[in-house]
């Protein structure tokens, strides 16, 4: 729920704002929308509350062509939701209320396993309990299912199973920089700590970087790649690395066998249209806006 105003308020003041909308959100929501107007035929594992923000939430997925047959509503939580305030200078404040996410466990993922056995890919993230998230990952793999895991937002001690759970690692500079300790704000520095990934026991790792791109790093030894992206004007970049993981997961659910470095710039792209747009899921390029030679 964006709020922009000219400034943010001080603790126990009331002031006027500009503008005030409701998004809906959510990485993993974010990233199942963009593969979903690529074309891939998707299923959400969710959880939200039996409120007016959930029954919405779960239409927003319909309206999408989501299956929401595996998202529950809890009683006994509210749907999770941010309150943001964006001041004129750009700069924000914000609350998460995780609410429901943190309720989805075992049981909602058993009665999920026939999706995910029969998923080409699962993606998985950070905003719900990381165990559900690890146990997902596993069961994908024990399915033989491909997984990308994207470790956002990051935490400094994440489970070193989360690395080997992951096909592909997929994460932006600042949670590279938090997951290995060194910087990350270049090519260079995003090759080395996509190396440093790698060794943890991942299938492969993809960082991106911005208008830079991303940095692509397989199988031990192997020369890491930088996949250059076209130059576009972007007006709002909220979202941009769910745009690119949506895609890659098309990618990888539809051409599995194309080169990930292949998949990595054609995410590019995708990602490359969404920023240039205002807006997270509305922003996200549907297949017949985008040119041929992406499919
Ligand atoms: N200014 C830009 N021009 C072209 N492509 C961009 C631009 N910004 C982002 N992208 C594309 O989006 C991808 C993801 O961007 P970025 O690395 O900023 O992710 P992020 O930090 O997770 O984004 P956000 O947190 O804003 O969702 C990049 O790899 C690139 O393909």
């Amino acid at each position: 729920m964006p709020i922009q105003a000219p400034r943010l308020p001080k603790a126990g003041e009331t002031i006027h704002g500009h503008k005030f909308f409701i998004g809906f959100g959510g990485k993993g929501a974010n990233q199942c929308i963009q593969a979903a107007r690529l074309g891939a035929k998707t299923a959400m594992v969710c959880k939200v509350g039996k409120d007016f923000f959930g029954d919405n939430y779960i239409q927003n997925f319909k309206d999408y062509g989501v299956n929401t047959d595996f998202v529950g509503q809890a009683s006994d939580a509210a749907t999770g939701a941010a309150s943001i305030i964006v001041n004129d200078a750009g700069e924000n404040a914000i609350v998460i209320v995780a609410g429901a996410n943190m309720l989805l466990g075992s049981e909602e993922l058993h009665k999920a396993l026939p999706a995910i056995s029969h998923a080409k890919v699962l993606v998985c993230q950070l905003e719900i309990s990381p165990q559900t998230s690890l146990q997902a990952l596993r069961m994908a793999q024990e399915n033989k299912v491909k997984t990308i895991f994207n470790p956002a937002p990051a935490i400094p001690d994440l489970d070193t199973d989360f690395y080997r759970a992951s096909d592909v690692f997929c994460c932006n500079e600042s949670e590279a920089e938090l997951l290995t300790g060194s910087p990350v704000s270049n090519v260079e520095e995003a090759r080395q700590a996509g190396k440093e990934l790698l060794k943890r026991g991942c299938g492969s790792v993809i960082i991106t970087l911005g208008p830079q791109g991303c940095v692509v790093v397989e199988a031990q030894g192997s020369a890491s790649i930088h996949v250059q992206t076209t130059s576009v004007k972007s007006v709002d970049t909220t979202g941009a690395g769910d745009s690119f993981i949506g895609a890659l997961a098309f990618y990888m659910a539809h051409y599995p066998t194309m080169p990930l470095q292949e998949m990595a710039c054609r995410a590019n792209q995708v990602a490359g249209v969404s920023v240039q747009t205002v807006g997270t899921q509305t922003s996200y390029p549907l297949k017949k806006h985008l040119p041929a030679e992406l499919f």
